[in-house]
């Protein structure tokens, strides 16, 4: 035993070293966090051993009353924040005090700048929990009994926060943990108690559990503990009772944030299933946003005991920027991830929370354009995977959704598409949209000529995801979206009679020459037509109605697919002078050169690559040097 007892000294994860280093060099200004961090970890560790606790009683023991308990010893120079949760075993220890197990942590360190002000703000979105004990503290030690495990069983924990920590088994009266913080000469203020009530008061007033501190007697001395929070839950409140701030704070502490959040709902849901739920919006997309596997968003509790984090059954994924909780009055206390993956409660709370967010940013959208403006920058990419995952709120998400266009002169995505049809002519049958690389690529793609001459409004959509959201998205109030690249392009009535007449007469009179640019051409296009798309550029490329777009061929090979080789369709601009002169070269071997110079030029304006950019350069320099000879 006295062997086992001695300890032994382990390294930290590389990313534990890095976040060590930068949590005390940026946060130094908000070091109070500390504690709310620390009585959160405190507070679940009672709510997991409550869960426990359901289908094992003997685990709570003699010592059912779950606290938290604060102290500060100024002589020794240390905080000390104990529970009697459900502790930690030694591999427990190990993982969750020596490494960071969150996935993509090393991306997320590749970001960090080494600019101060950035960094911290990262590093908030990042999440800092135990971790931040070293904001204050030159040392911190933990001593953790696990739920279960006999007195001689406990673990020590001890680090300077340098690199290394030390472990080793120890006696401990009680189960839970203690974390004792040795504060450093910066952060002595900490170890005044009325300080750290004050910081109590204010972050974990609503916590489930009654965060005690000493009770001092007239003299100044320790006479027992008392509660210094409220401890009741707050969602269980009255939503009149509950001030704005503290549905901030509250926030802040299930949310890790260190920003308020942009806006919150508080419902009691009565009927055919009964909870309540309180949903937040945080202002800022989490480090972990695009990681579609990373959701910690609702917590689940069941009659006011917390079952799980991230149930993310209770969320579609494209609102997995929701954070908050939901709490049953019906699911069974020992609910498992299991059951709730098919359950009808599940269902009907999940339905009725994702219409809930749904309506909220609705509103906000009509009340506060400005501020949903500032949520769709940070989520709307997000909100976009929502029309292929949620077919039946389709048309709501549609209304959500905002988009740069001809409209406007600027690559902001700020037109929603009820604007859109405001805006358009009644003969107007379908919503116009291009997507492309980038906003400039879709901005000047020459497809668009036609609908600027006619002043059409055109949705540009260059974000990689788009593509995919167009496929799921056919109609929107009964007008349906085309692509302006795709197909055959007819108007409808936009156009009239004459110019219908003029453009079949303009084909006819092109036959014979768009069969020389096929035959010119051969295998590398699908056919040739005139264009009525163009009105100053010589040609364009667009694909078949039912072929696939290019777009959605470079997002399949951008994920490792194989796509098989779409064939365009090659439109010339009779009218332009480019056109008129190529067209009149008797030499066939000429007239092949400069066919393949403007289909080549019309794939860069579309794909914005070619296959064989060296063909390119040398036969756009023959025919340069052939001009120049001239
Ligand atoms: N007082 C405690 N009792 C029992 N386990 C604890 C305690 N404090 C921390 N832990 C364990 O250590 C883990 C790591 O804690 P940490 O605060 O770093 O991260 P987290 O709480 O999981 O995440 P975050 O705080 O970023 O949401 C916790 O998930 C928990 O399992």
């Amino acid at each position: 035993m006295a062997e086992a007892r001695q300890s032994e000294t382990h390294g930290f994860q590389t990313e534990v070293k890095q976040l060590l280093h930068l949590m005390i060099h940026s946060l130094y200004s908000n070091k109070e966090i500390f504690l709310r961090e620390l009585v959160s970890n405190a507070s679940d560790a009672a709510d997991k051993l409550r869960f426990q606790a359901l289908s094992d009683g003997s685990l709570l023991a003699d010592d059912a009353e779950l606290y938290v308990r604060v102290s500060a010893d100024k002589e020794a120079g240390t905080i000390t924040i104990s529970d009697n949760g459900i502790g930690m075993t030694r591999d427990e220890v190990m993982s969750n005090l020596g490494t960071i197990a969150k996935s993509g942590t090393a991306d997320f360190f590749s970001k960090l700048s080494g600019d101060q002000a950035r960094d911290s703000r990262l590093i908030g979105q990042f999440g800092v929990g135990f971790y931040s004990a070293f904001i204050v503290a030159e040392s911190v030690t933990v001593r953790t009994r696990a739920a279960g495990a006999a007195a001689d069983e406990a673990i020590e924990w001890s680090s300077r926060g340098e690199g290394e920590f030390d472990l080793r088994q120890i006696d401990k009266a009680k189960r839970g943990t203690d974390v004792i913080l040795q504060v450093r000469d910066d952060a002595e203020e900490y170890l005044d108690e009325w300080r750290l009530k004050s910081i109590v008061t204010k972050y974990s007033d609503h916590l489930n559990i009654p965060v005690q501190m000493p009770k001092r007697d007239d003299d100044g001395k320790a006479d027992g503990w008392e509660a210094v929070n409220s401890g009741q839950a707050l969602w269980t409140r009255e939503k009149s009772e509950i001030s704005d701030e503290e549905y901030k704070e509250f926030y802040k502490t299930i949310a890790h944030d260190f920003e308020d959040p942009l806006l919150w709902s508080h419902n009691k849901v009565e009927g055919t299933s009964e909870y309540t739920s309180l949903l937040y919006i945080p202002k800022r997309a989490p480090w972990d946003l695009w990681n579609r596997e990373q959701q910690n968003g609702i917590k689940l509790y069941v009659k006011r005991v917390f079952i799980m984090d991230d149930a993310t059954q209770l969320m579609p994924t494209y609102l997995r920027f929701v954070r908050g909780l939901m709490d049953s009055s019906d699911l069974p206390l020992n609910v498992s991830r299991e059951i709730l993956q098919d359950n009808k409660i599940t269902r009907s709370m999940r339905n009725g929370s994702t219409k809930k967010v749904l309506s909220m940013l609705s509103k906000l959208a009509k009340d506060e354009p400005e501020t949903y403006q500032q949520f769709w920058n940070t989520f709307g990419t997000v909100l976009k995977e929502g029309p292929a995952e949620d077919q039946a709120n389709q048309e709501k998400i549609a209304s959500l959704l905002r988009f740069a266009s001809t409209h406007m002169d600027t690559s902001e995505a700020s037109t929603s598409l009820d604007e859109y049809l405001e805006r358009m002519p009644e003969q107007q049958q379908s919503i116009y949209y291009i997507v492309a690389d980038s906003y400039e690529a879709a901005r000047d793609n020459p497809a668009l000529e036609i609908f600027r001459k006619k002043g059409i409004e055109v949705l540009l959509l260059s974000e990689r995801i788009d593509e995919w959201l167009m496929s799921h998205l056919s109609t929107y109030k009964e007008k349906a979206f085309q692509s302006v690249t795709r197909g055959d392009l007819d108007l409808g009535e936009l156009e009239d009679e004459d110019s219908k007449q003029q453009q079949e007469a303009a084909e006819k009179a092109f036959e014979d020459s768009a069969k020389r640019f096929e035959k010119a051409l051969g295998d590398k296009v699908k056919s040739v037509r005139v264009t009525h798309r163009l009105t100053s550029s010589p040609a364009c490329i667009v694909t078949d109605e039912n072929d696939m777009s290019t777009q959605m061929a470079k997002l399949m090979e951008a994920a490792g697919q194989k796509v098989p080789e779409t064939k365009y369709i090659f439109e010339v601009n009779p009218e332009h002078t480019l056109v008129q002169r190529v067209v009149a070269l008797d030499d066939e071997q000429r007239f092949s050169e400069w066919a393949q110079l403007l289909l080549d030029q019309a794939t860069l304006a579309e794909r914005g690559n070619l296959k064989d950019p060296a063909q390119f350069v040398t036969r756009l320099n023959r025919l340069m040097l052939e001009l120049t000879d001239a």
